[in-house]
């Protein structure tokens, strides 16, 4: 049973019995995945004091400037898991290929693979603006004993064990579930230790905020375009307020707790939109349906897509309930 004030380390303790077959193996990843976020949220508050803002001079397999938080978060994430062969692999935002954990006795006994995006909102690191990490967690589906093959991270989502975020604001939070609800946690940056601040977390079945990065609007397909001109329109509860952050974590925790709408969409620039399938969109897809709202590409489920690559982009649509279906009404109308 939830209680406030709970630390992460006892709640995981006491909710271990909610996993199937628990070895304690997912109480223990879930532990170095709260430990390695201690260490990038204690750099991300140091930004602008020590040498940690800025690019680190190295291109992505995405394309992208690489930031130097991304790579540090991302040595730390795969250091933390690797030395407590914790996961038989992990993949990255910030790694082209994924990486094999083999164990000290090369026996790849360890059942779960991660997937994980280190800095989430990378764009927003040099200017103080929050920012996040999104970690996904799947049951591997190889023999045990055998190398991690990549059709143990390509799993569509709905078969996610466990997901979650932390997002580095005001303050820090880690944001997870197993299937059994979401449950939110605040470090205390004194104690170094997270108490649950936010039980059972729920997403308003509606809401009154639209995300959406409009510059991109030109670009648009005629579906979303009607559906912002329609939160836009001075009518009965509307117009709605815009708010858009441009750290996708960041912006799916605000409106989780306020109500509202995310949407990365596909466009003319962008045939699949920019926001990865594994490690973004699915993590986030769980949380927000755990907690009752939902997550589609504008036309399927998120969770029920099937990925074929790494690094794979989909059209992202996500929040409460009513509004996604909304959203979905304007898409379907302009494609038929
Ligand atoms: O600047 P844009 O095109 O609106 O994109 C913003 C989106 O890109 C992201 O920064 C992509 O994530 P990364 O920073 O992890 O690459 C999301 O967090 C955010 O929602
Ligand atoms: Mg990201
Ligand atoms: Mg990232």
């Amino acid at each position: 049973m939830a209680r406030i004030n709970q630390s992460l380390g006892e709640f995981i303790i006491e909710n271990q019995g909610e996993f199937a077959y628990s070895s304690g193996e997912l109480s223990r990843l879930i532990n170095s995945i709260r430990l390695a976020a201690k260490m990038v949220n204690h750099e991300v508050n140091k930004a602008g004091l020590v040498d940690i803002t800025g690019s680190a001079g190295e291109i992505n397999t995405q394309g992208e400037d690489q930031q130097k938080l991304d790579v540090f978060a991302n040595n730390v994430f795969i250091q933390t898991l690797t030395n407590r062969e914790i996961v038989c692999g992990i993949a990255s935002e910030e790694n082209e290929d994924f990486i094999t954990i083999s164990g000290s006795n090369s026996d790849h006994k360890n059942k779960y693979v991660v997937l994980i995006d280190p800095l989430d909102g990378s764009s927003n690191i040099d200017v103080n603006v929050s920012v996040g990490t999104i970690f996904s967690i799947y049951r591997r589906v190889t023999p045990l004993g055998t190398p991690v093959q990549v059709e143990d991270f390509l799993q569509p989502g709905n078969l996610q064990v466990a997901a979650g975020y932390i997002v580095y604001g005001t303050s820090t939070m880690l944001v997870y579930t197993t299937g059994h609800g979401v449950n939110g946690f605040t470090l205390n940056p004194a104690l170094g230790t997270y108490y649950l601040s936010h039980p059972n977390m729920k997403f308003p079945e509606e809401g009154h905020i639209y995300s959406v990065n409009e510059g991109n609007y030109v670009h648009f397909p005629q579906g979303i375009k009607d559906y912002i001109k329609y939160c836009q329109k001075e009518e009965g509860d509307r117009p709605y307020t815009s708010r858009y952050i441009g750290s996708l974590v960041s912006d799916i925790h605000r409106n989780m707790i306020k109500g509202g709408i995310y949407m990365y969409p596909k466009s003319s620039k962008a045939a699949k939109g920019k926001l990865r399938l594994l490690y973004e969109c699915n993590p986030m897809a769980f949380i927000v349906e755990q907690a009752g709202g939902k997550a589609s590409d504008g036309t399927t489920r998120i969770m029920e897509l099937k990925p074929t690559e790494l690094h794979e982009r989909v059209p992202f649509i996500c929040g409460s309930k009513k509004m996604v279906e909304k959203a979905e009404e304007f898409i379907a109308r302009a494609n038929s």
